[in-house]
């Protein structure tokens, strides 16, 4: 039986008024009026999620997106424009920075305000008081105003409001990023926790290993459009193919600028295809034996002359997690300069992964840092084992021994 749906998102929409200044000519046509034009925009379009009781669903997509809009319209910070959200259960929400805290009060009188709005009593917050100031690590400084708190300080002790309320719901926004490497891995400890005590979780991130570390679903925002929503497996890969694709159209007009600078025609170099084979001889999608070696074929074109280049091959876990990357620069070997097609191998040795499948990668660029043409997921392969005794992507002989 599926658990409860704790919260719904019924077809929202959220509109923006944007006021832009009016450029010159524009101020003397309209002489008299105002000088800033309105213009709508939609940062949500109709987007419609049903998240159920217990599971930690991460919101990722590009700058812009909508995810922060989403999440604030879900934590009630932000009304929808059109369509309604419903939810059930207590919410605790770690949103943008400054939301939330009053900056004129102190640490200590915030954390009585914060979670009386959050529907906790006082007898309750007095209970939690050192619990959360502990956690916050903040204890010397929970007498100054917080508008003299720095941002770290601040998301410390958001946060540690934020799972002292015994939420149902835990909305976390990117904030946690800027909480120092101990204090988030302190929060990552505290969220799995939550996961395991059945609360339900919604994370907006730009870590993409967080989120398939993390989460049970993910949900790809685009344009304000919910592009893709399902395994993070599937929504990464959905994902990473719209950062390529920004990022061959970067690289297209990188060169194109550079062509009017100089005059000079950039070549485009790319892959025409990346083939792999096991040692054994298995190709296609080969299934490789633990210690067994790969060998990956690319062919190259080049419609110009192609100098001072380098040819690069990656192995990624299917979430796009890179376990394993060189290219020929770091190997020391220079390339003769191509012009048409290339053919080229690297053969990996001795793979020491454990039981799963892989990706492999592969780019292109020239020694200078540019890269012309990068394939995230140019093939896959997996490993099999008879027996798998371990878990995690990497392979490590282990004995057992009891000492007396
Ligand atoms: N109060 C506002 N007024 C006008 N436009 C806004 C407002 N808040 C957000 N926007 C616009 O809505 C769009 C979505 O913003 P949002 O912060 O939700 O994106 P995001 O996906 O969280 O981005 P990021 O990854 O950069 O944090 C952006 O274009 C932003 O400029």
């Amino acid at each position: 039986m599926n658990a409860p749906t704790v919260i719904r998102v019924d077809d929202v929409s959220k509109r923006f008024v944007i006021r832009k200044e009016k450029s010159l000519k524009e101020r003397l046509v309209n002489f008299g009026r105002s000088n800033k034009h309105k213009e709508d925009f939609w940062a949500l379009r109709d987007v419609s999620l049903d998240i159920h009781a217990g599971t930690t669903v991460g919101l990722i997509g590009p700058n812009g997106s909508g995810k922060s809009t989403l999440l604030k319209t879900i934590g009630g910070i932000l009304q929808p424009t059109s369509g309604q959200v419903l939810l059930r259960g207590r919410l605790a929400a770690l949103l943008e920075l400054g939301a939330g805290f009053h900056p004129d009060l102190t640490g200590r009188e915030n954390v009585y305000l914060n979670a009386s709005i959050l529907g906790l009593s006082r007898a309750e917050i007095a209970r939690h008081f050192d619990a959360i100031v502990d956690f916050s690590g903040i204890e010397q400084f929970i007498d100054t105003q917080v508008k003299f708190y720095s941002s770290g300080m601040y998301v410390r002790l958001a946060f540690a409001v934020a799972v002292h309320v015994d939420p149902d719901i835990l909305l976390v926004d990117e904030v946690l990023a800027v909480g120092d490497e101990p204090f988030q891995r302190k929060c990552l400890e505290r969220i799995r926790q939550f996961q395991s005590e059945g609360r339900t979780i919604v994370l907006v991130t730009h870590s993409l290993d967080q989120v398939a570390e993390f989460c049970d679903r993910a949900v790809v925002l685009e344009h304000g459009v919910v592009a893709a929503d399902g395994a993070p497996r599937d929504a990464l890969k959905v994902l990473r193919a719209e950062f390529e694709s920004t990022r061959q159209e970067e690289i297209e007009k990188a060169a194109q600028v550079a062509e009017r600078d100089t005059g000079r025609t950039q070549p485009r170099a790319r892959f025409n295809g990346i083939a792999l084979r096991s040692d054994s001889g298995a190709v296609g999608r080969p299934a490789l034996k633990p210690g067994e070696g790969l060998s990956v074929a690319m062919e190259v074109e080049s419609d110009a002359p192609l100098e001072s280049w380098e040819i690069g091959v990656g192995v990624a876990t299917t979430l796009g997690t890179v376990l394993y990357g060189t290219n020929t620069r770091l190997m020391g070997i220079p390339l003769a300069t191509l012009d048409g097609v290339g053919r080229y191998e690297f053969h990996l040795a001795d793979l020491p992964l454990s039981e799963g499948e892989y990706v492999v990668q592969a780019s292109l660029g020239t020694n200078d840092g540019t890269e012309l043409h990068g394939v995230p997921e140019a093939a896959h392969f997996t490993i099999e084992t008879e027996d798998a005794r371990s878990v995690g992507s990497v392979a490590v002989a282990t004995t057992f021994s009891v000492e007396d």
